[in-house]
């Protein structure tokens, strides 16, 4: 029978990918779908294409007491317009997605009393869901455990994996041609929002390198500081092709070219490289709170022999050359590390959440 679901999605890549490709598993399974989003997730026009979506008012809880009274008002004018969409749209369940936009839709399924299902990208439940948790009516994992979620009935937490994009699964592919004298492709991704620290330090790092190892390479740095153009001039006086770009729309194609991956530890990020089974050196977004999750991504990937793990505070570009020097000359370490990598790779993960959708319906 044909179901209304709606995907709440906070408005970063990490959360809305996800939602994108459930979107895409439950419409190719006859069921309509509505993704309730905030203002930074309907940039993604190329993830939403197709896809039925609602840009609602959103704000995190932080901050000082007037910050947070505002916030709390947001959040309601959030549950308002995302229940009246639902309640228009006959929506019949809701899935959750993670990220502070998501809470409204989740709010408002429960208020309509529709059935909730909490989907969690990272190994440890984030800060939103963990709230969530307690309206929620099942839980989807990522990994096999999901720490944070003490107390709520095993028997409805289910492991579907991260569902990744289309264009990643038709990506998928062997690890490529590798040794003396073959290009090296490296990938350096900060996440949707990139990351300066890879604009600090990684062109120091290959111009580091030994010749033979820099005038191999080819680079695709995820990069949007206002030095990008500058970083790019200063990599190609310097003999190394490089391509400085602020986001890379061709994800998929980069993965699978790449023989070693320079990223954040973002859960969706790790899905995609897992999926395609690629080897990486992880540099988790430092700091507590939401971004401790980075570091416990990074911690279980690199001890399950995917790649290194590199807090930002060690990762100098004398570290950095060093690492990459050893991972290019070894003739093992980075095929071993992308065959880990492919094993842990969910490529069913969309129709196994979608399953789970239907298992609430
Ligand atoms: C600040 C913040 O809220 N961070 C969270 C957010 O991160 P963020 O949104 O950065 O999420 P991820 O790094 O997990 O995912 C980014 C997505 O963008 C894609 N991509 C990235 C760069 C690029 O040039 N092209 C491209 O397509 C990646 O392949 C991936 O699919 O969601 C993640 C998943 O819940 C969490 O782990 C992060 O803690």
């Amino acid at each position: 029978m044909k179901h209304v679901i709606a995907l709440a999605a906070g408005g970063t890549g990490g959360h809305l990918f996800p939602a994108e490709a459930l979107a895409r598993e439950l419409m190719a399974r006859g069921h309509d779908v509505v993704i309730h989003t905030e203002r930074r997730g309907a940039q993604y026009t190329q993830a939403l294409a197709g896809i039925a979506h609602v840009v609602l008012p959103a704000s995190s809880l932080e901050g000082g007491v007037a910050a947070k009274v505002r916030a709390v008002l947001t959040i309601l004018r959030g549950l308002l317009a995302s229940r009246s969409d639902m309640k228009r749209r006959k929506v019949t369940a809701v899935v959750g997605f993670g990220g502070y936009p998501s809470f409204a839709p989740a709010l408002a399924a429960k208020s309509l009393g529709l059935p909730l299902l909490l989907h969690e990208q990272a190994t440890h439940l984030s800060k939103a869901n963990r709230q969530l948790l307690r309206f929620a009516d099942g839980l989807a994992t990522s990994f096999p455990q999901v720490a944070g979620a003490d107390g709520f009935d095993t028997g409805r937490i289910v492991e579907t994996g991260n569902p990744v994009r289309q264009s990643i699964l038709a990506a998928r592919g062997d690890y490529p041609a590798f040794g003396d004298d073959l290009p090296l492709r490296l990938l350096v991704v900060g996440g949707s929002q990139s990351a300066a620290v890879f604009g600090r330090v990684v062109p120091p790092a290959l111009l580091a390198l030994p010749a033979g190892i820099r005038q191999r390479l080819q680079v695709s740095l995820q990069y949007k500081g206002d030095d990008a153009d500058a970083i790019a001039r200063q990599l190609h006086d310097a003999g190394v092709d490089a391509r400085v770009q602020p986001f890379f729309d061709d994800m998929g194609q980069r993965l699978r070219d790449a023989h070693l991956v320079v990223t954040r530890a973002g859960a969706t990020t790790a899905a995609d490289l897992l999926t395609i089974g690629r080897p990486a050196i992880f540099v988790p977004l430092p700091h507590g709170g939401a971004r401790e999750e980075q570091k416990r991504n990074a911690e279980t990937l690199a001890q399950a022999g995917v790649g290194w793990h590199v807090p930002e505070a060690d990762l100098t570009p004398d570290a950095l050359a060093a690492l990459l020097r050893q991972a290019f000359t070894s003739p093992t370490r980075l095929p071993d590390a992308a065959r880990a990598a492919a094993a842990l790779g969910r490529p069913d993960a969309a129709s196994r959440l979608a399953d789970a959708v239907e298992r609430l319906l």
